[in-house]
């Protein structure tokens, strides 16, 4: 039995942006139809989608359809290069078999027509029907049932029909394209189905329009292994592996599978879809890591992409794709379209290295973190202090800055704090070199808006340092460095209001009192509204919240003041009791 979920996603309401005076799935196909201008019509009785400018060649039309929610498929796949019709059923739910009668039938070409169906009961009887009614009225009809989830490979009613479908639509699209007949555009999309292969995961259920709660759960730390593009979960759950052992193991499923068709294929296609609710570049991690083990595994992978094609609502998961290719195919997959959202995959050049942006990381050639770890020199014993202390603070920042902004001051400080090792002048450097190595660090190798700017300051303090005046001095300098290029004032919630009151506290160097003084102004930055930086977005939401930058650049300097020989252990206590 399923293990209550301790991560309560389904007690929580489900926000949802669906009209509630539109059927979900004929509104959208409205909003389908605006955005392809005019190369699709939009039929309302029954509903359907129809291509206006097919290829002149084009003998056969290709009609396929299914319930909504795995928008952009269908009907994003029709116009030139794609289908002919698209007809869609309500949520999860198979179109009526009127609807698949009257679009083949209003798109039927000399050569019949061939319906391209995934495999699930409602649907196959649907068109079937439909199929039975083109017959009767002389339409010649075939079919293509899309079987390619591995994840129910032992069930009684066989495979189920996926992510693959978007590949076989593209595929089919673009031969038909050219005018073969019914019999031999059969021939190839049953192959394409032969040698293709999808099996899906998820860590959340998707939402249905109107329904206020996930379909089911998902504990956290938890995978559905083989959940399918419905409302099901999945026969299996799994704790939750790295991205390189999942992938692993998927990929390894799949190539198994199609071992025999791998052996005598001109490569593979990879083909990762997303179900609808991971962030893009998640799916691009996952391509590129699916990519890798398939590349461990010695397949020659011919081309690989990844999308929002074969969606099952906003599920967050992902399906892996593997096809046996040969020559002919890699050129259908390849071939141009003109629909709104079939995808548009690109040949792989044969030298292509899929471990580049690992060998980035690895080389220190990429930016913060990874860069310093690589290339860090050995440092003073406060410098290693410094970078350990904005370290432990970054969760606690980061904390505060997602009350009062976007939540990334704290990793931005640490890790431009740990950048500034590859800039260390040695175990037994001065102060002045060490903030020198800091002030590089800060502004080489930091984008964002808090590492320059902090780094201006420390490049100001380390030139006091330097030239032997008061640290005092230098934040003076720096105060009107950063207000400079940043354009903040005293007053607009930033590390000016601590410069600033430093600057102005009449202590003649960086002691005690002047540390003090910055905490000060730290803390009245809980009282102001944001004048700069991300913050700026939120009004008067920031208001009792101090800015975490603010009290970022408090600590940095009562540790540049315990560098300098002051101290600050009272001061140094009262911030960890803000910063925490
Ligand atoms: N114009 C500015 N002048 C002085 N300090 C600023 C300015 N803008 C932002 N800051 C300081 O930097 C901190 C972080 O700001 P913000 O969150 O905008 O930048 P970030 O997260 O470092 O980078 P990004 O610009 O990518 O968001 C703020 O808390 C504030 O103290």
């Amino acid at each position: 039995m399923r293990a209550p979920a301790h991560n309560n996603h389904r007690r929580f309401p489900v926000p949802a942006f669906y009209s509630e005076s539109a059927s979900p799935s004929f509104y959208a196909l409205t909003a389908i139809a605006a955005a392809a201008g005019d190369s699709i019509a939009l039929s309302r009785d029954p509903y359907f989608v129809s291509a206006t400018k097919p290829a002149p060649e084009r003998t056969v039309a290709l009609v396929s359809g299914g319930g909504a929610g795995h928008e952009p498929m269908h009907a994003g796949f029709v116009g030139r290069g794609g289908l002919d019709a698209a007809v869609p059923g309500e949520v999860f739910t198979s179109p009526h078999s009127r609807q698949i009668f009257e679009a083949s039938r209003a798109v039927a070409k000399s050569g019949g027509v061939l319906h391209i169906v995934k495999n699930y009961t409602g649907d196959c009887i649907n068109f079937n029907i439909a199929a039975e009614r083109l017959a009767a009225e002389g339409i010649e009809c075939a079919q293509v049932l899309v079987d390619d989830d591995l994840g129910t490979d032992a069930g009684a009613v066989g495979r189920r029909g996926i992510a693959g479908t978007t590949l076989v639509e593209k595929v089919l699209g673009a031969a038909a394209d050219s005018g073969p007949s019914l019999a031999e555009l059969k021939e190839l999309g049953d192959a394409v189905v032969a040698a293709t292969r999808s099996l899906s995961v998820a860590r959340r259920a998707h939402t249905s329009p109107g329904a206020d709660q996930l379909a089911f759960d998902v504990n956290a730390g938890e995978l559905e292994y083989g959940v399918g593009i419905h409302g099901e979960s999945a026969k299996e759950t799994i704790e939750q592996p790295t991205l390189e052992e999942l992938t692993q193991r998927m990929v390894s499923e799949l190539r198994e599978a199609l071992a025999e068709k791998l052996e005598t294929s001109a490569g593979a296609l990879l083909f990762v879809n997303g179900l609808g609710g991971l962030a893009p570049l998640e799916l691009l991690h996952i391509q590129a890591a699916a990519h890798e083990a398939l590349v461990d595994a010695g397949v020659n992978v011919r081309i690989a992409f990844s999308g929002n094609y074969t969606t099952a609502l906003d599920m967050a998961g992902f399906s892996l794709t593997l096809t046996a290719l040969n020559e002919e195919w890699v050129e259908y997959v390849c071939a141009p379209h003109d629909t709104v959202a079939l995808p548009s995959p690109r040949l792989l050049p044969d030298d292509f290295d899929v471990r580049a942006g690992r060998k980035a990381e690895n080389a220190g050639e990429g930016n913060g973190e990874h860069e310093a770890s690589a290339g860090a020199k050995q440092a003073s014993e406060w410098l290693n202090r410094f970078v350990e202390t904005l370290a432990h603070s970054r969760a606690a920042l980061d904390e505060i800055d997602q009350k009062a902004g976007d939540g990334d001051v704290g990793t931005n400080l640490a890790n431009a704090a740990k950048a500034t090792l590859a800039h260390a002048s040695g175990a037994d450097a001065d102060l002045a070199s060490d903030l020198n190595s800091i002030a590089e660090g800060f502004l080489n190798d930091t984008g964002g808006s808090s590492g320059p700017l902090f780094g201006l300051a420390f490049q100001e303090i380390a030139a006091a340092a330097k030239s032997g005046t008061s640290l005092v001095e230098g934040v003076k300098e720096a105060r009107a460095a950063v207000t400079r290029v940043g354009g903040a004032e005293p007053g607009d919630r930033t590390i000016v209001d601590v410069l600033e009151a430093v600057a102005s506290s009449g202590a003649e160097d960086l002691d005690a009192a002047a540390i003090a003084a910055g905490i000060d102004g730290a803390e009245s930055t809980k009282d102001m509204s944001s004048g700069r930086g991300r913050s700026s977005y939120l009004g008067d939401r920031v208001l009792g919240t101090p800015d975490p930058g603010a009290l970022g650049m408090a600590l940095a300097l009562a540790l540049i003041a315990e560098g300098a020989g002051a101290n600050v252990e009272a001061e140094r206590e009262r911030l960890a009791a803000l910063i925490s």
